[in-house]
């Protein structure tokens, strides 16, 4: 297991609690296994200090993969297939927790996302009287019973109870470890799906005016068509060299953008429900009139995730950020960096690895980071992303 260069965190805390190692478990919607992160956190609140001492990807075996993809894109399973999945989850999650902290002092606390198998957020005349749903599987008790270290989970629902989306979950985190005195940032995550927070420089009200939401697509779609375009052979486009092969067709991103998603002022928050196989398949017809060949294609797909980032932030964002900082797989695609830099123009893009946070562990990071607020009975959501009618407690604890 590699050991992750040590980086450091800190919101200029004066008070700090005693040091609390954690470990945050996370696996999104790309599904490509399971993100876990060693931290040490300290502070309360807002005021926190967070060092990544370790950090490790285990891929999910094939099987499971592929039945969380299929489960996602709606194939019906019973309860029992329904409960040996979850297990089977739980003991992968359990695992990647005992693993990470071989060769390290032991946790004490561990903060699993679980696995997101389903998410119907609700917007508009849909949530009038309804509450929205997100279902994350790999249950905490399984976790705790094998590790033996108190687990907290289900970190969406308190959310969803205040009549939140449960999602973006991670600005509050953003925020506490990423704000500057004098300059307006956004993170941008761009894993399966993409998510921004918007943190103006630090100071007077910032507070009141963090931001974020769900971008739209990040890599889902990529991946998709990729593994479409190869028969499987391959599942992502390295470095997107595929597509920095290929030319995009400007014509169809502009009308792509004009779907209903895009156009949806936040709070909002999307999935593989949205973005997933049937949206490809129509893109794929869509691109039928122009005869793209597979370069174009791909091209084309990375435009959209490029074009739908810049797009949120021009028709949402109260002013445009001095820096963007991105985070998530996708931030190791080259071309999709590029071509992001090119719609954000003057607006510097890099990674978080610049400001001293790993971009491939940081929403592990924010896993343990929101089992810690939910252990020192801090609040872990952001009203302002999320939509809750208030700051609640997130997760439930498993001692
Ligand atoms: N070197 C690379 N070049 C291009 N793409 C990459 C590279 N490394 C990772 N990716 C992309 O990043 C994806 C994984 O990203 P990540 O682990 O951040 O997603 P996730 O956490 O599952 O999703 P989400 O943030 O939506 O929950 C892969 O599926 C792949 O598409
Ligand atoms: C329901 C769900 O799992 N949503 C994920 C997903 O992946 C990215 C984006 O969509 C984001 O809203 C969320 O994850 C991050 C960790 C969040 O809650 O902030």
């Amino acid at each position: 297991m590699g050991e992750t260069p040590k980086t450091t965190v800190s919101s200029k805390s004066k008070i700090q609690n005693p040091m609390t190692r954690v470990i945050g478990l996370m696996s999104g919607t790309s599904v490509d296994g399971i993100d876990a992160a060693l931290v040490d956190i300290s502070g309360r609140g807002l005021d926190i200090k967070a060092e990544l001492i370790a950090g490790e990807t285990y891929p999910y075996p094939t099987e499971i993969r592929e039945l969380i993809l299929e489960v996602c894109a709606g194939k019906a399973i019973s309860m029992f297939e329904l409960a040996e999945l979850d297990d089977a989850i739980a003991r992968a999650f359990a695992e990647a927790a005992i693993n990470i902290q071989i060769g390290h002092q032991s946790a004490t606390l561990i903060g699993s996302h679980g696995q997101t198998v389903y998410h119907r957020p609700l917007t508009g005349k849909f949530a009038e009287g309804k509450l929205g749903y997100s279902l994350q599987i790999g249950r905490g008790t399984v976790i705790s019973h094998l590790t033996g270290i108190t687990t907290i989970n289900n970190f969406r629902a308190a959310d969803i109870a205040a009549s939140g989306q449960g999602a973006p979950l991670v600005p509050r985190v953003d925020a506490a470890l990423l704000s500057h005195p004098s300059e307006s940032r956004c993170i941008q995550n761009i894993g399966g799906i993409g998510n921004v927070t918007y943190i103006p420089a630090r100071g007077g009200d910032w507070l009141s005016k963090i931001r974020g939401w769900d971008t739209g697509p990040g890599n889902s779609l990529l991946d998709l068509a990729v593994e479409h375009l190869t028969d499987g052979a391959k599942t992502y486009d390295e470095d997107g060299n595929w597509a920095a092969s290929g030319t995009p067709c400007l014509e169809l991103v502009e009308q792509w953008k004009q779907q209903d998603y895009f156009q949806l002022p936040p709070p909002k928050s999307t999935g593989r429900e949205l973005f997933g196989v049937d949206y490809l398949h129509q893109c794929l017809k869509d691109s039928q009139r122009f005869k793209l060949n597979p370069a174009d294609f791909l091209a084309t797909l990375t435009e959209l995730t490029a074009v739908s980032i810049a797009h949120s932030y021009r028709s949402f964002l109260p002013q445009m950020p001095h820096r963007v900082f991105l985070c998530g797989g996708g931030s190791r695609n080259l071309y999709l960096k590029h071509r992001l830099q090119k719609q954000l123009v003057s607006i510097p893009v890099s990674t978080t690895d610049e400001i001293m946070i790993s971009a491939d562990f940081k929403e592990a990071i924010a896993f343990a980071v929101l089992a810690y607020w939910r252990y020192t009975d801090s609040p872990g959501n952001l009203p302002a992303a999320t939509g809750a009618t208030k700051e609640v407690l997130l997760g439930n604890i498993y001692w």
